[in-house]
């Protein structure tokens, strides 16, 4: 898939811009703080209906504005369609597809599918456990739209149950508005466990489906790493009953999760929050280095691994969504975000060979001889607010 032309109002930094684009590479190039990014955010955006900088839509509409438009023509298959969304901090926004509104702006995600390569992918490594559960959760909806609805409902059961468990905690003990916070706490107990019994299945087998992708595709961007040395093993927060595999059974893990629960239910008073659930779950990262240099012992990588190990990994979990995604038979389209400014010559190299043959990969750079020579497409120069169509800059 690709997009063929992306309009803009009052998005980030844009007033407006119009921008026609052509399957293959495409490179925007400009100074620091031009717009460069802010163009392939907007494409980010309506995949995901959220943004890999920032965590809510306010910052996203120009500033003065109330309101940020993308529209952009996708191509699938030969096919057009023109999506638009209405971003409107405060109030609900609007999707349109073909300029017929839809009922839900969430069923406008996946319709577009992008894999983005940042240098805030470092995170996925180096930072918190939320950060790798919203890099597998934004992957499970980009395959599976639905589970957006199902990763939605599961943060509102969370929240409503954190504010009972506040009120029966702090309530004095044996007291009448104890009680009933107790008694309506076993109705959302049930909730929790079933919506995240799906979101849990659902983890599990992503984690299984990505693992091979992700020792494949560190291999290739690690110098010297074999297909065995990088591996990935969901964390849950409880132990998982015996002999669950990746096509874990609901009704199982639901029980499981009901009977945690309620083991924990002291623990969870005493504190106020929810702490058996997917929202405490990891995505382990380790790397072995043969038998030779550790004895064959697998080490987390946070904490551990080098600065070009964790670069190396995260470029890898990226290029492993993104093969995932082809095996599904579908091309996204690549974005990569200021990359290549971070990695050395050869990786860089290497990089570019990698996703030099996607249908459309959108490069941005401040710097045109940081682009490697591999993926010399069409390019655009940034500045000022205004996109240009240029000849090689370098
Ligand atoms: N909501 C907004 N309203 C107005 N301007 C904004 C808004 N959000 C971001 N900007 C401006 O957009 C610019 C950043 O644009 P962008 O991140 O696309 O830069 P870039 O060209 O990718 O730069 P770099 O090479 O440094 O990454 C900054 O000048 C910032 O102040």
């Amino acid at each position: 898939m690709y997009v063929s032309h992306l309009v803009l109002h009052d998005f980030r930094s844009y007033a407006a811009a119009d921008v026609r684009l052509e399957p293959g590479v495409t490179a925007f190039i400009g100074r620091n703080g031009q717009g460069k990014t802010n163009l392939v955010e907007a494409i980010d955006y309506l995949s995901r209906l959220s943004s890999h900088r920032v965590a809510t839509d306010a910052p996203l509409v120009r500033a003065g504005a109330d309101q940020a438009v993308v529209r952009a023509a996708v191509v699938k298959d030969g096919r057009t369609a023109v999506l638009e969304v209405e971003l409107n901090p405060g109030r609900a926004n609007r999707a349109r597809i073909n300029k017929s509104p839809l009922p839900r702006t969430r069923e406008l995600v996946g319709l577009v599918r992008t894999v983005v390569f940042s240098p805030e992918d470092l995170t996925l490594v180096k930072g918190d456990p939320s950060d790798r559960r919203r890099f597998l959760d934004d992957l499970l909806v980009l395959r599976t739209p639905r589970l957006a609805g199902v990763r939605a409902d599961y943060d509102r059961v969370l929240r409503q149950r954190n504010s009972l468990l506040k009120t029966a905690g702090a309530a004095r003990r044996g007291s009448s508005s104890q009680e009933s916070a107790l008694a309506t706490l076993g109705v959302w107990d049930a909730h929790l466990a079933r919506t995240g019994a799906e979101l849990l299945a659902e983890r599990l087998a992503l984690t299984e489906a990505l693992r091979p992708y992700v020792g494949k595709a560190y291999e290739t961007v690690a110098r010297g790493a074999s297909r065995d040395d990088a591996e990935i093993t969901y964390r849950p927060s409880f132990e998982l009953p015996a002999g669950d595999g990746p096509a874990a059974d609901r009704t199982v893990l639901t029980d499981a999760l009901l009977a945690e629960v309620e083991r924990r239910r002291n623990d969870e008073l005493d504190r106020g929050v929810s702490l058996v659930g997917p929202h405490r779950d990891d995505l382990l990262l380790t790397l072995g280095h043969g038998p030779d240099e550790s004895g064959g012992a697998r080490l987390p990588v946070k904490g551990y691994a080098s600065h070009g190990e964790s670069w190396s990994f995260a470029l890898a979990l990226r290029l492993a969504s993104y093969d995932l995604l082809r095996a599904d038979g579908d091309d996204p389209i690549l974005i990569l975000d200021d990359v290549f400014a971070e990695l050395d010559t050869e990786r860089r190299a290497q990089l570019a060979d990698l996703v030099a043959g996607a249908e459309q990969v959108l490069v941005t750079a401040a710097v045109g001889a940081d682009v490697p020579q591999a993926l010399a497409g069409t390019r655009y120069v940034v500045a000022n607010g205004e996109v240009r169509r240029a000849d090689d800059d370098r």
